[in-house]
């Protein structure tokens, strides 16, 4: 078993607190990912958990185990780096059986790790060859391999395919996902790719400036936003927030003045708030409908994608709103586009951006 249990985890370099408390429990054999933006942290509290970072305060064990005073070769964790760190004078072969080597395994323990590792990552041909003389995918999986044979609990992997080019991302991303289903394996991934996320997380640790935003499953995290933070961080193109005025009205429904002028009547849901409050109304591109009833708006920008057309258009109030239409649609730049807004999608998020209602369609 190896779960991972993270418990009031900081980081601090120097003065400068780089993790501020992140509690997290990663079961057995589930796919962790961890996405936020740049300088977030995600990368710190990977090498954390790998052993090469230090743990300023809080704890961290591994398969029930306290990991304070064990090594990181003994932690039953391999970690993938972005940048493949393989040794350019050895073959395919050494780099991946180095680790195994130094670690005092027999040939006979090292051989059928090495085979069944070259066969599962289509190495098998390559092994006599140098990085040198590999692309860019197979450096990466010789790098995944030298993790394989390590037979870990966890695998760690810190942007594993941000080198290589948008057709063999999406190849690795399924082998990966392969890998997963026939290792096992837990398995924790650093990305800034939202789709690698969305594809295949489990579950999705959104973190924020050394903190834990909102930890759920890939749809959990699309359609219930905990915050603004959430909502604006997970899709792509991301959401439309428009500012606005709610009001409770009759039958607990929810009236909005949206700063426009336009009016729209929510469901409440239940939600508690004060007449005349401040909020922002949260509404994903592909929840708007042109050319119907609602928003009025002026096209300032329309990319026609082939499946899909995106119109970036902006409301009289001079707020940006992103539309996704279907791959026919057209308009003029500078023409009046009329934006339908479909109530049950459009979230609700107060003042202090977060969330008192959910455009939850699947609900
Ligand atoms: N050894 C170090 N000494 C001082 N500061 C560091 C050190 N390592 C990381 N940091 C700082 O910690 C913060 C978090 O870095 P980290 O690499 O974990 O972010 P990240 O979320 O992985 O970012 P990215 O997505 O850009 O890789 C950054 O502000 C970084 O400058």
């Amino acid at each position: 078993m190896a779960e991972v249990t993270l418990r009031a985890i900081t980081k601090s370099f120097g003065d400068v607190k780089i993790i501020k408390g992140v509690d997290l429990q990663i079961a057995d054999g589930e796919f962790c990912v961890f996405v936020g933006p740049s300088g977030c942290g995600k990368s710190t509290l990977l090498r954390m958990i790998a052993g090469l970072e230090d743990i300023t305060s809080g704890s961290l064990s591994i398969g029930g185990k306290e990991m304070a005073d064990v090594e990181p070769a003994d932690r039953g964790v391999a970690m993938v780096f972005q940048s493949y760190a393989l040794y350019p004078h050895m073959t395919v072969k050494d780099n991946i059986s180095f680790g195994l080597r130094m670690t005092g395994h027999k040939q006979a323990d090292i051989a059928p790790r090495l085979t069944r590792a070259a066969e599962m990552l289509q190495l098998t041909h390559l092994l006599d060859r140098k990085p040198s003389q590999l692309s860019g995918g197979q450096r990466q999986r010789v790098a995944i391999g030298r993790a394989i044979v390590r037979e870990p609990g966890v695998f760690l992997f810190d942007e594993p395919l941000s080198n290589l080019d948008a057709a063999l991302r999406v190849q690795m991303r399924t082998e990966i996902g392969k890998l997963h289903a026939d290792l096992g394996a837990t398995m924790i991934y650093v990305t800034h790719d939202q789709v690698e996320a969305m594809t295949m997380a489990d579950k999705i640790v959104v973190l924020n400036g050394g903190v834990i935003e909102q930890v759920g499953s890939p749809l959990e995290l699309y359609h219930r936003p905990r915050n603004l933070f959430v909502a604006g961080f997970i899709g792509s193109p991301k959401m439309n927030f428009i500012p606005g005025t709610a009001a409770p009205a009759a039958d607990g429904k929810i009236a909005v003045t949206l700063k426009d002028g336009t009016q729209l009547t929510l469901d409440g849901r239940g939600a508690k708030l004060s007449s005349g409050q401040p909020v922002t109304l949260g509404i994903r591109p592909e929840h708007l409908a042109p050319g119907q009833d609602g928003l009025k708006a002026t096209v300032k920008l329309a990319e026609y994608l082939g499946s899909e057309t995106m119109f970036y258009a902006a409301l009289a109030d001079g707020s940006e709103i992103a539309v996704k239409a279907d791959g026919l649609a057209k308009a003029a730049i500078g023409s009046a586009l009329s934006i339908g807004l479909n109530p049950a999608a459009c979230h609700l998020f107060n003042a202090d951006g977060v969330a008192i209602i959910h455009g939850d369609l699947t609900r």
